[in-house]
């Protein structure tokens, strides 16, 4: 607001504008809902994703999270606000995809088409494909150019398939499962060069998958829907303060059951209990509190969060 009453009355200095540019978010959602019929998919959620940011949405099956990425994609129509990059995609998704990108499985490409010709293709349709960007990638790898993709292994279709991403000068990647089907050697080599080859701060990525440990150490922002709601929107690095488990003897639950624990869960007599915020010295007079994977504060996280009543 201050920006924009700023515009109308005097100048922005470049500097001053290059820095409101920097952490402006990318997408801004304000009661953002999708109803199939009489079924809630999203319901009503409001969320920012600032630039240089790694995002990882997740959520069980029928969460609501491609359907989220569908709206921010201007794929499906939706009810309240929503602007990526400051426009409405569902109004203006042809000028908004020259700054996205969009995977949705790797093992999506025509099987039919060789890797030239797919170059060839992506060049057609999107302006900020750099074929020579994707050449030298693929150039590393054992992946002709001349044979149907049909005929390729999964791996070099993963490997095909990261090159045009590579090669495409997007600043917001939207990846839906991008993995899916592909072995653990292969999903690893896809998040590393992600990561290393093409992740920087003049971009963002936001990405979905149940493989949620794989994806750990790259997100730096992760968001937890359930039944079309946000439950649990935190920066990554946060997480490791704010969640710990501690496993004692049962004779201790009531205790730490007064400490008002997230989760609990036991068996043969001992008891583990998980917190959200929870004073540390507190905990430490039981036992030594535990860190938690992220996988541990999804399952923790998803057991305590209400049921929506929108279903
Ligand atoms: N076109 C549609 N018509 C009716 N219901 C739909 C439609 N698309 C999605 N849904 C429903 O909306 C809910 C959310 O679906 P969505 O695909 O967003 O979930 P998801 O979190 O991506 O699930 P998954 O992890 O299984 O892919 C599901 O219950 C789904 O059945």
């Amino acid at each position: 607001m201050t920006r924009q009453a700023t515009a109308s009355s005097e100048p922005v200095a470049p500097a001053e504008a290059a820095a409101a540019d920097a952490t402006r978010p990318i997408v801004r959602a304000r009661g953002l809902a999708k109803q199939y019929g009489d079924f809630t998919a999203l319901d009503h959620v409001d969320f920012d994703v600032a630039p240089g940011r790694i995002l990882g949405v997740i959520g069980a099956n029928g969460a609501g999270k491609t359907t989220l990425l569908n709206a921010i994609l201007g794929l499906i129509p939706h009810e309240g606000e929503l602007t990526v990059f400051g426009r409405d995609p569902a109004r203006e998704r042809a000028a908004l995809m020259r700054d996205v990108c969009f995977i949705a499985d790797v093992a999506t490409l025509p099987k039919w088409m060789t890797a030239a010709q797919v170059f060839d293709y992506v060049e057609g349709v999107h302006p900020g494909f750099d074929r020579t960007v994707a050449l030298d990638f693929l150039s590393r790898t054992s992946v002709p150019l001349s044979k149907k993709i049909k005929k390729l292994s999964k791996g070099m279709t993963t490997q095909l398939h990261l090159s045009i991403v590579m090669a495409i000068d997007a600043r917001l990647l939207v990846l839906d499962e991008p993995t899916l089907g592909l072995d653990i050697l292969f999903r690893k080599q896809f998040y590393r060069s992600l990561l290393e080859e093409y992740f920087d701060d003049s971009r963002t990525i936001i990405v979905t998958t149940h493989q949620v440990e794989e994806i750990e150490h790259i997100l730096t922002d992760v968001m937890f829907i359930r039944d079309g709601r946000i439950v649990l929107e935190a920066e990554t690095e946060a997480l490791e303060t704010r969640f710990a488990q501690v496993s004692v003897d049962a004779c201790h639950a009531d205790a730490l059951r007064d400490l008002g624990p997230l989760y609990e869960s036991g068996s043969l007599g001992r008891k583990t209990f998980v917190f959200d915020g929870a004073d540390r010295a507190a905990l430490q007079r039981f036992a030594p509190p535990q860190r938690m994977s992220l996988a541990d504060i999804f399952v923790a996280t998803m057991q305590d969060a209400p049921k929506g009543d929108s279903q």
